[in-house]
């Protein structure tokens, strides 16, 4: 996943992207970093400096002095969740910055790119040094060779080459590019800021609208599937940042991941609101959940699994009322706050120790009742196998585990850290080729009563629709219908390293 920000035209360009990171710490926990752009007046041109580190953005931006160091007019930021090269090398951290003939390039990438590995191959054939065993970086490299002379169009000629996903921001002297790959993976939008103090503009680009709020910023749109925009200074004075598109694919394919778990539900991407969509989600799963009402009209008790599923509990409560099937939202469960999302965290290692340290019992609340318990995803079943232990403990009368999104099936290429079916709890036991067996034998692992996954078509009948498109969404991992083809093949994480 990642999270990024940029800013450009404001007093205080690295306070704003700590906070803009801040809100999107979400996306990626590994690491972090900002890249601020400075008018050296001495040597009359604009000069980039940077602090990243490993962790989380609180950890890496410790210290108040740094930002002494971190004056400026813009900067652009980066949270990492790595999906190529290894989420331990410090060289991975994003922003990447360089110099190059035409000045200095910074550049922060939510996304990953398919065809990284032969585009590597052919560079470092042509003598190209790599410092980053990431992707990312032969964004940079491409963009440096390139015979353009505007760092715009140079960026233009280094995408027409790279497949994927990519949703960017990036530095380049005294410009804020945008920009956005034709498919539409990963969400990014524009916003701007009026200076209450001076007036003036400040335009923002990030992943996600959440980060507007934190700086009270506005939305103004979302940067579209294949456009790459420029911020200067003239933008700034005209109100006017200007765009050229990259060709269109043949379809979009926006990340339909993102509604389920990924994005804050605070947030609007892809111009709308998560938290609509994940009441959605909800709501079709009450209409295709199978657990009968309760006698004498009782409340069957609902619980989510916090954070991720709170919403879409809410939405199964309230539909599950409607269709006459009483339920009540109860939290039985208690995230412990200072664990971060483990989905996101490298290694099954670390992996089960945090789900075991993430939450507790609410024993009122469970002990003695039936109990539907709700959460987004299982993706290597990491979380619904400790989780249920811990449930039992409470001794629950029975456990209904309903999942707001089908089952995952196929890992993903385009910036989710599956990328093997070995790794996805579906693929853990024999194929038989008839899903409800096959649904049965997790269950089973599981260790719970029922399991019920909302169906492919309920998740499409949760999204918003797009005017004029005929596939609007990326639902690979659930369905195998895969907008870019990958060889499974050519998917080592750490292959560079
Ligand atoms: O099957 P698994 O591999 O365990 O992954 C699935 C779990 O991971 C996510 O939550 P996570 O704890 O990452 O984040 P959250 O706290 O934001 O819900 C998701 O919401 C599931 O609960
Ligand atoms: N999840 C992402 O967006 C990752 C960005 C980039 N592919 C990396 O591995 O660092
Ligand atoms: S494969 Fe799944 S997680 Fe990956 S981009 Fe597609 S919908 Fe999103
Ligand atoms: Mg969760």
């Amino acid at each position: 996943m990642c999270g990024v920000f940029g800013i450009f035209n404001s007093k205080t360009p690295a306070e704003d992207t700590f906070y803009g990171l801040y809100s999107l710490q979400h996306r990626g926990q590994e690491a972090a970093g900002i890249v601020v752009a400075d008018y050296n007046k001495a040597k009359k041109k604009t000069l980039f400096k940077q602090h990243k580190g490993m962790g989380l953005v609180s950890e890496v931006f410790r210290e108040e002095t740094i930002f002494e160091t971190l004056g400026g007019y813009a900067a652009i930021g980066h949270n990492r969740y790595s999906t190529t090269g290894s989420s331990k090398s410090t060289n991975n951290i994003q922003p990447f910055s360089l110099t190059y003939r035409s000045g200095s390039l910074a550049i922060a990438h939510n996304g990953n790119l398919t065809n990284s590995r032969a585009l590597r191959r052919e560079l470092t054939e042509l003598g190209v040094i790599f410092q980053a065993s990431s992707d990312t970086e032969i964004i940079p490299h491409l963009a440096a060779r390139s015979r353009e002379k505007e760092p715009l169009h140079q960026i233009y000629d280094a995408l027409r080459q790279v497949q994927g996903a990519y949703s960017m921001v990036i530095l380049a002297n005294n410009q804020m590019i945008a920009a956005r790959d034709p498919y539409g993976f990963r969400p990014l939008a524009l916003g701007k800021k009026i200076d209450p103090l001076t007036g003036e503009l400040s335009y923002i680009v990030a992943s996600e609208t959440c980060a507007f709020d934190i700086i009270q910023a506005e939305y103004i749109r979302d940067i579209e599937p294949g456009e790459i925009l420029l911020i200067d200074h003239l933008a700034v004075t005209n109100e006017n940042p200007t765009s050229i598109y990259l060709p269109p694919s043949k379809r979009k394919a926006r990340c339909i991941f993102e509604y389920v778990y990924f994005a804050r539900p605070d947030s609007f991407i892809f111009k709308h609101s998560v938290d609509k969509v994940r009441r959605n989600l909800g709501k079709n799963l009450a209409r295709e959940s199978t657990i009968e009402q309760q006698p004498e009209k009782k409340e069957i008790t609902v619980v989510s699994v916090p954070d991720s599923s709170n919403t879409a509990a809410l939405g199964f409560v309230r539909e599950s009322n409607k269709l006459n099937k009483p339920a009540r939202f109860e939290h039985g469960l208690i995230r412990n706050h200072y664990v971060g999302r483990t989905f996101i965290q490298p290694g099954i290692h670390s992996r089960d120790i945090k789900v075991r340290s993430k939450y507790n019992i609410v024993r009122g609340v469970l002990t003695e009742r039936p109990i539907i318990l709700i959460d987004d995803s299982i993706v290597r079943g990491t979380t619904a196998k400790m989780l249920i232990k811990l449930i039992r403990e409470a001794d629950p009368e029975a456990i209904h585990l309903h999942i707001s999104s089908p089952p995952i099936t196929n890992p993903c290429f385009y910036g989710m850290d599956f990328p093997t079916k070995r790794q996805l709890l579906t693929h853990m036991f024999e194929t038989t080729g008839n899903e409800e067996e096959e649904i049965e034998k997790i269950r089973e692992y599981i260790g719970v009563d029922s399991l019920k996954y909302l169906s492919m078509q309920g998740l499409l009948n949760s999204v918003p629709s797009f005017e004029n498109e005929t596939c609007s969404y990326c639902t690979a991992c659930f369905s195998g219908d895969y907008p870019i083809q990958v060889n499974e093949a050519t998917t080592d994480k750490e292959e560079n390293d």
